[in-house]
């Protein structure tokens, strides 16, 4: 179906979901522009970890958000499990999630659309979208995925190590006072623990589909 107003659809949701596979679908679907938010983050915090910075330095993480290196986003260290923790300690300094903000949301503004996935875009960067959902997956499932994931990618790390990344992740993300991950009251859940892609990429059409029929009402 499409929509008579801006299609702007907010996916939220835990390390590992599989929010950003099901984020890109539904942009493909949708012929929208998709932003993965997690990246900036995460270039913020190999920018910190390059200059040898603490993390918890808020300052610095700042100064480093402020100046972003547009090139860090392709970097091939970006994904990795150290880059991981970098990123989402330094997400937890307000200063941070300010200077990012701007960028985030006028990628949300474009005139026809857009979709972004992260941790606060339907509650914070995109809070009147009209489509959110928030996915999630059970912590072992998530793990089992990005271990997959990562072996793929030659890595070496021990399934319980990723699902204790994981665990610290998840903790660090919903724990923090400035935009914490937490599922909007309007979003939908999709929960993908016994989905595969194309079951949850289905799903997630359905509940945005009717996220359109509903606002059109
Ligand atoms: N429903 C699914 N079934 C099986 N594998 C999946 C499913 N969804 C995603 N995956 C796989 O799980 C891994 C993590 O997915 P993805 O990168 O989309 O998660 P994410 O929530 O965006 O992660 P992050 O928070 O780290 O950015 C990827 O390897 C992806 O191919
Ligand atoms: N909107 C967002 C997106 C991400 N973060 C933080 O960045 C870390 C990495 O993000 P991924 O989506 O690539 O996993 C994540 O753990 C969050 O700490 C965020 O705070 N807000």
């Amino acid at each position: 179906m499409t929509s008579n107003f801006p299609l702007v659809i907010a996916v939220d949701g835990p390390a590992a979901s599989g929010k950003g596979t099901i984020a890109k679908a539904l942009a493909r679907h949708y012929g929208l522009p998709f932003m993965d938010t997690g990246k900036l983050y995460r270039a913020c915090g190999l920018a910190v970890r390059l200059a040898g910075h603490d993390p918890y330095d808020a300052d610095a993480a700042a100064d480093a958000a402020r100046r972003l290196d547009p090139a860090l986003l392709d970097d091939p260290d970006l994904m990795s499990s150290l880059n991981s923790d970098y990123a989402s300690i330094v997400s937890s300094h307000p200063a941070v999630r300010a200077a990012l903000f701007e960028t985030q949301r006028a990628f949300a503004a474009q005139p026809g659309g857009a979709v972004l996935d992260g941790r606060d875009i339907g509650t914070v960067i995109a809070p009147d979208a009209p489509a959110k959902l928030f996915v999630t997956a059970a912590p072992h499932v998530r793990a089992a995925r990005r271990h997959a994931e990562l072996a793929g990618k030659g890595g070496s790390q021990t399934l319980e190590d990723v699902l204790a990344d994981i665990h610290a992740r998840d903790a660090r993300d919903s724990g923090r006072s400035a935009a914490p991950l937490v599922q909007a009251a309007d979003a939908a859940l999709l929960d993908t623990s016994d989905l595969g892609i194309a079951a949850a990429v289905a799903a997630a059409i359905d509940l945005v589909e009717k996220a359109i029929s509903a606002r059109r009402r």
